[in-house]
Order: structure tokens, then C-alpha cells, then sequence
């Protein structure tokens, strides 16, 4: 693994957003069409917010979320909400949406339909992950019931998820799309995840799912 440490976060926050839209941009001069998968929950914000003022051709850019909550895009949990509120806005606004949720009680009732939509867009040109200190990135907690299957290589582009750690049920990429992905980059801040990344490229990748992208990652750290 490539770890870049910052000197603070909103440095690496700007650092990041150019790097990502060099990246597409380098991509958009070789393909129609290209696509960034971005994470959810309460780090990435700021990125959002520097990345949606980028000049891109933002209209061939298809924009998918690492994984997904199983809540309605109106809760405070909705990784969709935050996307649509800090990245889908200004320049950026003209990039599509592939959506990881649609009203239904459960992700195993839309889970099909969202396939679908998601299969035209892989492999991934861009790929930004979080990372939770129990070592999850996307959806892929330790201890989840689909774990192991996710983690197979012959795993399908999307898996619903439930794990203790993660409250609602959950929709994630799996392994073989986030292994699939052009170019893969890992944001993380604070010491707490500093030393689980540092864990957990010695640990098997059932107990450190983040470790199945270690390899071919940069990590993006600031305290
Ligand atoms: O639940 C999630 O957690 C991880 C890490 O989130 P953070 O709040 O610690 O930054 C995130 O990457 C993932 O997309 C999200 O659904």
C-alpha cells in the first residue's frame, strides 16, 4: 500500500478532489464514457465539495456509491442524500446518478434492478474508498453475513449486507468490482484508522475486508 500523509485535512481534502479529477479527466481523453465510485458517511464531505466545482465533461461521467444503507434518501444515513447534496451539485450536477437504492422493504427486492443499472459502468475508472476503524471499506464488515461471498472472485457486482456493526441492512460492491477498478484511492483520518490500516494489511481479509484493496491502493491520511 501507498500511504500520503498530509499536514492537515483540508489540504488533503484539496490534494485529493485535483488528483481524482485529473484522474477522470485522463480517462474522459480515452473513453465516451467513464465512471467514479465515491463512499459514504462522514468523512468524504469535503472532497464532494471541492470535486463538484471541478471543470470536467461531467454529462459522460456515471457517478456509483462504494455501498449503501438501506434507508429512504430523506434520512440523515442516506449515503445517496450526501452525494446528492455535497457532490451531484454545481459542475458536477451533469454526471448520472447509478442508484444502490430504491423504495423496497429489503435490498434483496431491488438488489436485481440496481445490477442491472450498474453493469454498463464497470469496470470502475476511479475508485475512492473510506474506511471504518473496525477495518470495513464499501459495505464489507467483518463479521457480515455475505462476507465470504463478497469477498469470492466469482462474486456478483452487488451483495446485500448485514453485519452487527453496521445498523441497517446495507447494498455494497463486492470484491471483484473494487479489485475491477482502474485506479483505486483509500481516505481515511485520525489516528484510530491510521493504525487499523496499518493492521490490517497483516490480517486475514475476513477479519480486515479493506485488505482486499490494500495492494493496489493509495491511502490518503491526515490526523
Ligand atoms: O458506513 C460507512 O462507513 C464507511 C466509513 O465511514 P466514516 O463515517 O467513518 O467516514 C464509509 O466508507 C461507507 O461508505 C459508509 O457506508
Amino acid at each position: 500500500m501507498e500511504l500520503v500523509e498530509y499536514p492537515d485535512r483540508d489540504l488533503m481534502m484539496l490534494a485529493l478532489a485535483d488528483r481524482l479529477a485529473s484522474e477522470l479527466a485522463e480517462a474522459l481523453r480515452h473513453h465516451d464514457r467513464v465512471s467514479l465510485s465515491v463512499p459514504g458517511g462522514t468523512t468524504p464531505g469535503p472532497v464532494f465539495d471541492v470535486l463538484s466545482e471541478q471543470a470536467l465533461d461531467w454529462d459522460r461521467v456515471a457517478v456509483v456509491l462504494n455501498d449503501e444503507r438501506w434507508v429512504p434518501e430523506d434520512s440523515p444515513r442516506s449515503n445517496t442524500g450526501l452525494l446528492k447534496k455535497r457532490l451531484l451539485v454545481s459542475k458536477a450536477s451533469a454526471a448520472t446518478l447509478i442508484p444502490l437504492y430504491a423504495e423496497a422493504p429489503a435490498p434483496e427486492d431491488k438488489i436485481g434492478a440496481l445490477a442491472e443499472g450498474l453493469a454498463p459502468h464497470l469496470p470502475l475508472s476511479v475508485l475512492l474508498l473510506g474506511m471504518g476503524a473496525d477495518m470495513h471499506t464499501a459495505s464489507l464488515f467483518p463479521g457480515a453475513d455475505n462476507l465470504a461471498a463478497a469477498l469470492a472472485a466469482d462474486a456478483p457486482p452487488l451483495m446485500a449486507m448485514r453485519a452487527e456493526g453496521a445498523g441497517e441492512p446495507r447494498i455494497t460492491l463486492t470484491a471483484p468490482v473494487l479489485t475491477g477498478a482502474m485506479s483505486t484511492h483509500i481516505l481515511i483520518t485520525g489516528a484510530e484508522k491510521r493504525a487499523a490500516i496499518e493492521r490490517a494489511a497483516h490480517l486475514p481479509v475476513h477479519e480486515a475486508p479493506v485488505r482486499c484493496v490494500l495492494g493496489q491502493a493509495t491511502v490518503h491520511w491526515a490526523e
